[in-house]
């Protein structure tokens, strides 16, 4: 039963890795423009429609909390990438 569930958790975490692979690549393609126009690397707007986006889609409310930090730990991760590749 337990050992189910962790295979189960393997395969999304293997899909999780495989959509942060793409995200980070879109991060690659920001950092180059962001560079191009000297924008600085945080965008508060932008992580406050982040944010809203997740919250909507989110519907077992029990996880929203849980799942919008999640995000916000994705997005400082990601200005940290940026910060070291600018
Ligand atoms: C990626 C960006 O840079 C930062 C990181 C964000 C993210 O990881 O989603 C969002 C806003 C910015 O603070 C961006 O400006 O879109």
């Amino acid at each position: 039963m337990l050992k189910e569930i962790r295979e189960e958790v393997n395969q999304i975490d293997q899909e999780l890795v495989r959509l942060l692979e793409k995200r980070y690549a879109c991060v690659d393609e920001i950092v180059r423009i962001k560079k191009e126009q000297h924008i600085a690397t945080l965008d508060s707007t932008r992580e406050q429609e982040v944010l809203k986006q997740v919250a909507d889609l989110v519907e077992n409310k029990d996880y929203e909390i849980s799942i919008m930090r999640t995000f916000q730990d994705i997005m400082d991760r990601s200005k940290e990438y940026q910060k070291q590749n600018k």
